[in-house]
């Protein structure tokens, strides 16, 4: 038996050179590792296709032992055995690197201690050193010998035609094995870039909505306030089902407008004008429902629709508001006036109910602002 272990540094296997005098051609010998390596089957778990053709050559060619051997970079290892009990020895201990050299034909030893090139190799079967050798190569569809299907005995012998015709046979269905094994491979390979191709495609399609989500967002709703704007609004008015969704029950509409604004403008400059809107603008979010509206309607104007909400459930909403607004943490007091006006389901965000709610809005600002106004006049069928 060989024993890796004990392998002494002067046989220790030079890449290029089996024994001294044979020197393997480079690109070959890589072209040929590289196409065993494509089956992916060096260092696998025994497979009982594998197991049944090695029990089928011994039982052809009666012999004690039969091997796979496929012939790796610096040693052979054996995908199936019968007889012998290593599952690989260094390629220098390999007569089926020999047997390789020559592709399309068996290779047969009567007495391997007979021959110079074998008599260093120390393979055994059931203890006993093996004295026959015979092993038909395996070729891949390109040509690379990849290993062998071989018989080997304890005796020196021969094989008849049969035995000769039956190993050929064998490395021809290994082949096939080995060739199904490829196939199955490169179709995971397939499935998996297919995968992955298909889950990038996914994921470009979801960046892609989400981006367009994005602009659609931005395009309908204020930069400065967060809240919908005009465009948002007119797209909404479109939109039957939102409309109908809307206008289902009773509803209201709020018109909130900044007091003195210009003042605010003029004394505190721009900047601070613009965090006075995003105070009113955070006041009216936190003053209304997740499904009420809230729109930048104009500069200092934000329209709010309160769907199936009352009128005095409403005026309720602005009050609260309108004191929020009055605390909001401001350098300088800031007030908001309010219109309020309640609308019929069926009247979809009626041109009526909105001008009630801005005249109510006016009669606000002219009572002298920072107070709601609910507008109360009779719904005119
Ligand atoms: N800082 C800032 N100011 C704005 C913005 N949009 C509109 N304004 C200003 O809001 C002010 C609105 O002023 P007016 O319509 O005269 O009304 P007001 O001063 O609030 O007076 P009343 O509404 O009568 O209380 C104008 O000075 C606009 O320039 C904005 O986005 N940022």
């Amino acid at each position: 038996m060989v024993n890796l272990r004990h392998r002494s540094p002067t046989t220790a296997f030079r890449p290029d050179t089996l024994r001294a005098g044979h020197v393997l051609d480079p690109v070959r010998e890589a072209r040929r590792q590289a196409a065993l390596e494509a089956y992916h089957v060096l260092d696998t778990r025994p497979e009982q296709a594998y197991d049944d053709i090695v029990r089928l050559a011994v039982t052809i060619c009666a012999t004690p032992g039969a091997l796979i051997s496929l012939i790796d970079h610096e040693r052979q290892w054996f995908k199936a055995r019968l007889g012998v009990d290593v599952e690989q020895t260094p390629r220098s201990h390999a007569v089926c690197d020999y047997a390789i050299r020559t592709p399309g034909q068996l290779l047969v030893v009567g007495d391997t201690q007979a021959d110079a090139r074998f008599a260093h190799i120390d393979i055994r079967l059931e203890g006993k050193p093996m004295r026959f050798y015979a092993g038909m190569p395996l070729r891949s569809p390109d040509g690379h010998a990849l290993g062998t299907v071989c018989v080997v005995d304890t005796v020196p012998r021969d094989l008849d035609a049969k035995q000769r015709e039956g190993l050929e046979v064998l490395a021809r269905q290994t082949q096939h094995l080995l060739e199904l094994r490829r196939y199955a491979h490169q179709q995971r390979r397939l499935l998996a870039e297919r995968e992955a191709f298909a889950q990038g495609l996914e994921e470009a399609r979801a960046d892609l909505q989400r981006r367009n989500e994005q602009l659609q967002h931005s395009a309908h709703h204020d930069q400065l306030t967060g809240l919908m704007n005009r465009v948002g609004l007119a797209q909404l008015r479109e939109n039957t089902e939102a409309m109908a969704r809307l206008t289902r029950e009773p509803y209201s509409l709020m018109l909130i407008d900044v007091d003195h604004f210009k003042q605010v403008n003029d004394r505190h400059g721009h900047l601070l004008g613009d965090r006075a809107l995003q105070a009113v603008a955070d006041a009216v979010e936190r003053s209304i429902r997740g499904g009420d509206v809230a729109v930048r309607y104009g500069g200092e104007e934000i329209l709010v629709v309160l769907p199936s909400t009352r009128l005095a459930d409403a005026a309720e909403v602005a009050e609260r508001l309108r004191l929020r607004v009055t605390q909001a943490a401001l350098p300088f007091s800031l007030t908001v006036s309010i219109g309020v006006a309640g609308g019929e389901p069926g009247t979809a965000l009626a041109e009526q109910v909105f001008d009630r709610a801005d005249q109510a809005l006016y009669r606000a600002k002219s009572s002298g602002r920072n107070c709601v106004v609910v507008d109360d006049t009779p719904l005119l069928g």
